[in-house]
């Protein structure tokens, strides 16, 4: 049978037809990503390959309107919002207190009067849409199974580990500084994707090293006697420090409710950006439940990394969160990961360890978070965890 013959028979047919999944040509084609998938042979059913175990599913539409209606669940969430420009205004107090709530809390925020002009943000996201767009050859160019390649085009959460495939494709863009000395491997095409996203990029690591600020503010890191040289050390670490674009892409799902477009998940840097089109989609977990956070135009969604975890020494938890699919629309995403250089070592900040609140984490850095995601089968804060004291 073709590649072709044998993945439709594997999407329409019965159970047993389906155990054909392993077949070679078949694996090879969920490899060249979902959006491929969906151009080349009009799925219109979840292949098995993406089919994840009940438990782990999105609760379905049905049970989501009944259980609302019994005040069961939440509806969406309105994360707290920081106003940026009364966090570097007069209000900074109240703007930090709002802050260090939103940390503990939730782990995520969404940010708002940031400075980033609408039109960096629009152009940014559709940019992506039009490099998406691209004839799969054109994509195809940056797949590759190298973690720390400077441009990355690939599927899944981790294609060379997963065993159930999640709906999505992403390019991931590392982003050095200068970024002169990375700019040329960024994809030539569009033609305005390198100068679009590399404004992008510049302007979010503004916003990302202003915000740290605020947080080391929040955490009473600042203007304390003793740290002011472990405060300047950190700041100019950060400044130097690594930042990764991820663009994600999620085409519409035939059944949505069988899988994932991102599975549960903490971001490893310190804190992470999120720029999303006006498609919902993240879901983050909060009281135990998973619930869906609702877009603000113009806005970035900021959360907790594992590496602020551990700065922190806990006192800021990496929530975890997963993107749901939809049957009507396609969705955008561009996350930007900052966090240390890569070889520098992450550890909690001395200033926060104390007799009442000893030590949590061990000390840990890039390299063997690569080495611990290319030997296993990510799951939830499972990195975190191997790094925990207590
Ligand atoms: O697409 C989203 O909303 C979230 C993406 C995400 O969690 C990530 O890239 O780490
Ligand atoms: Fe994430």
């Amino acid at each position: 049978m073709s590649p072709a013959a044998t993945l439709m028979a594997n999407i329409t047919s019965t159970d047993e037809t389906k155990e054909s999944d392993d077949h070679d040509c078949v694996a090879s084609q969920y490899q060249k990503g979902v959006k491929h998938l969906c151009e080349n042979y009009g799925i219109s059913k979840v292949p098995k390959k993406y089919v994840l175990p009940e438990s782990d599913r999105p609760n379905n539409a049905v049970d989501q309107t009944l259980l609302l209606q019994l005040n069961v669940i939440t509806p969406n969430l309105k994360l707290p919002i920081i106003d940026f420009s009364e966090l570097q205004g007069s209000n900074r107090s109240q703007a930090l207190k709002s802050l260090a709530h939103a940390c503990q809390e939730y782990g995520f925020f969404q940010v708002v009067n940031h400075g980033i002009s609408n039109h960096v943000m629009s152009n940014m996201i559709d940019v992506s849409k039009r490099f998406f767009e691209l004839p799969f050859e054109e994509r195809f160019k940056y797949m590759s199974s190298d973690m720390s390649a400077v441009v990355r085009y690939g599927t899944s959460f981790n294609q060379s580990k997963d065993s159930v495939f999640c709906w999505r494709d992403f390019l991931k863009l590392i982003c050095s500084h200068p970024l002169s000395d990375v700019l040329h491997h960024w994809p030539s095409s569009p033609t305005d994707m390198r100068r679009l996203a590399a404004t992008y990029a510049k302007e979010t690591k503004n916003l990302f090293l202003m915000l740290v600020e605020g947080i080391l503010e929040s955490l009473e890191l600042l203007g304390t006697t003793g740290t002011a040289e472990e405060v300047d050390e950190l700041l100019e670490q950060l400044q130097d420090g690594s930042q990764l674009m991820v663009v994600n892409c999620y085409p519409p799902c035939p059944e949505p409710n069988l899988t994932l477009g991102m599975p549960p998940h903490s971001d490893y840097g310190f804190i992470t950006l999120l720029l999303q089109d006006e498609v919902q989609g993240l879901q983050i977990q909060y009281k135990e439940k998973w619930v869906t956070v609702e877009p603000i135009p113009n806005s970035f969604v900021v959360n907790v990394g594992d590496h602020l975890e551990i700065f922190s020494n806990g006192k800021y938890k990496s929530v975890l969160h997963r993107v749901v699919v939809n049957s009507a629309n396609s969705r955008i995403s561009v996350a930007s990961l900052h966090s240390f250089p890569f070889n520098a070592v992450v550890r909690p900040s001395p200033a926060l360890i104390n007799k009442e609140n000893p030590r949590r984490y061990k000390d840990t850095d890039f390299a063997s978070f690569l080495t611990y995601i290319s030997s296993c089968e990510p799951k939830s804060k499972n990195f975190l965890d191997s790094r925990k004291l207590l």
